[in-house]
């Protein structure tokens, strides 16, 4: 079996110039992608992207964008993917990197769709942070960032999209053998324990581990 990197192709169907390692990492709001991305990084040679992140440091620069993207993460509802990939592009050219965890992305079936046609790139696989919503809802209140959608009217509302639009995205990648399904209603450091079991103890091994995984995406890895 080739690896998942060497499929990868550009808008034209040719090889693209680079061909990076994309995880996504996904997970209700509150789950510890943030938080488990950090320790990634700390462990691996990986560059953390998160869409939210780089939503929210649009509305600061005071681009055209900034009002529309303000309001829709105000009302907990997904940006259009047109904006959300440009800030990706631009973040991973910048990065000089080629592996990345980008977190919070692909959201709706419209990100995940635009971003294999815009960039042609697969994920090597999806790192799927599962936990109840009562545990993220508390996580969620007590995270003290100042971020104007941790109040619960924008949660509750947040909750639903993840139901409605981010579950069938992990489900479209679960039929496809790319779930690495994680329980994350633990304590950080047993989450990471799990996380580190995956990425395994070389990054080198990111790949092979996710092909030889892909028989068991379905089971929730403790
Ligand atoms: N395993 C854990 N146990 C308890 N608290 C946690 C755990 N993981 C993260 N937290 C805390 O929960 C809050 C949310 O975590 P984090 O920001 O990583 O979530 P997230 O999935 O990135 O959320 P969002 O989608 O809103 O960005 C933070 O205050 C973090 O310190
Ligand atoms: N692909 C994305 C990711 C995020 N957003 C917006 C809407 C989210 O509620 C908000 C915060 O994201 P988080 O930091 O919780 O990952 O950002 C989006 O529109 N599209
Ligand atoms: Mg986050």
């Amino acid at each position: 079996m080739g690896s998942v990197e060497a499929t990868n192709k550009d808008a034209n169907g040719s090889p693209a110039e680079k061909n990076p390692t994309v995880v996504f990492v996904l997970g209700g709001p509150g789950s510890g992608k943030g938080t488990q991305c950090a320790n990634i990084v700390d462990n691996f040679k990986f560059t953390h992207l998160s869409a939210g992140d780089l939503l929210r440091a649009e509305i600061k620069s005071g681009s055209e964008n900034g009002t529309m993207i303000q309001n829709m993460i105000k009302e907990g509802k997904i940006v259009p993917s047109e904006v959300t990939i440009k800030l990706l592009q631009k973040a991973m050219k910048e990065s000089g990197n080629d592996k990345f965890l980008i977190d919070g992305f692909p959201r709706n079936e419209e990100n995940r769709a635009a971003f294999e046609k815009v960039t042609g790139i697969e994920p090597a696989f999806v790192l799927y942070f599962d936990c109840p919503e009562e545990e993220m809802e508390r996580r969620l209140l007590s995270r003290n960032q100042g971020r104007e959608d941790d109040n619960i009217e924008t949660i509750r509302k947040r909750f639903k999209v993840f139901l409605e639009s981010s579950l069938p995205v992990i489900n479209y990648y679960d039929a496809k053998g790319k779930v690495r399904k994680i329980n994350a209603a633990r304590s950080v450091e047993e989450v990471f324990e799990t996380v580190k079991g995956i990425f395994g103890s070389k990054n080198e091994k990111v790949i092979s581990v996710s092909i030889a995984c892909s028989v068991v995406s379905h089971f929730v890895i403790t």
